[in-house]
């Protein structure tokens, strides 16, 4: 088994008008490549904490965050942006997309920014997997749905290593849902990639690999 991310002894706090909040306590948590891992949780237990620094948007108080045998903590602001981009896929609850480009240009931009030429094969693949042909429309011209299946295709158009994926399926029915967490299922197992779900729907869990649970900032596995 190879370790793509590991979090050991990680605890977050806030101080907030004088008094100290625990998001997060002592959590230890381990992903290989391979692997579909669900985090569950209620509101406010520490999700969001959890995911922002396993994707090395925040540091932690305390703790030590490992990816592929490299110290995140240790990484300069710039490596951070570097390493985001090249090694994480982050699929959030709401799609952020460019409101000025099309479907289509938002994986040229990728390209772009990337110094590469067009994939265009692979950008329409990914959308028509996710059941978005509309390549040319502008978010606002979709649906909440769809803008999220264009914000995961996205999040999967650089082959990262790690996918960091928050309620991904909160603004889909629940055909969509079984779909999105199918595809993110088959990725992990088929492309040996390591994937983590949030979320609050204990129904999306079934093919997860392992299931951990969050409850007032502590962790622990579940199944
Ligand atoms: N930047 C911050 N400053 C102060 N407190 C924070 C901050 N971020 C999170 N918290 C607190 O940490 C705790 C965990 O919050 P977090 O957002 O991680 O939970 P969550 O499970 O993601 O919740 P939700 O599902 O509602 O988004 C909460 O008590 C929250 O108020």
């Amino acid at each position: 088994m190879v370790a793509v991310l590991t979090m050991s002894g990680i605890s977050k706090q806030f101080a907030v008008g004088g008094q100290i909040v625990h998001a997060l306590t002592n959590v230890n948590f381990e992903i290989n490549a391979g692997e579909f891992i669900s985090v569950l949780g209620p509101s406010g237990s520490g999700k969001s904490t959890f995911l922002t620094l396993a994707g090395c948007l925040q540091q932690p108080t305390t703790g030590i965050i490992n990816f592929s045998g490299k110290q995140l903590n240790d990484l300069t602001k710039q490596q951070k942006t570097k390493f985001r981009f090249d090694e994480l896929g982050f699929i959030l609850q709401n799609s952020n997309l460019i409101s000025f480009l099309t479907v289509i240009d938002h994986f040229k931009l990728i390209d772009q920014l990337s110094h590469r030429k067009f994939n265009r094969f692979k950008a329409t693949k990914l959308l028509q997997d996710l059941g978005v042909t509309q390549f040319t429309a502008y978010p606002n011209q979709l649906s909440g749905g769809q803008r999220q299946r264009v914000a995961i295709a996205k999040a999967l158009y650089n082959n990262p290593r790690l996918i960091l994926a928050d309620e991904p399926t909160a603004s889909l029915d629940t055909k969509r849902s079984f779909q999105v967490v199918d595809l993110l299922v088959d990725l992990a197992h088929a492309q040996n990639k390591a994937a983590v779900m949030v979320t609050h729907d204990e129904r999306l869990i079934g093919k997860s690999d392992r299931v951990y649970q969050i409850e007032d900032g502590r962790m622990q596995q579940i199944n």
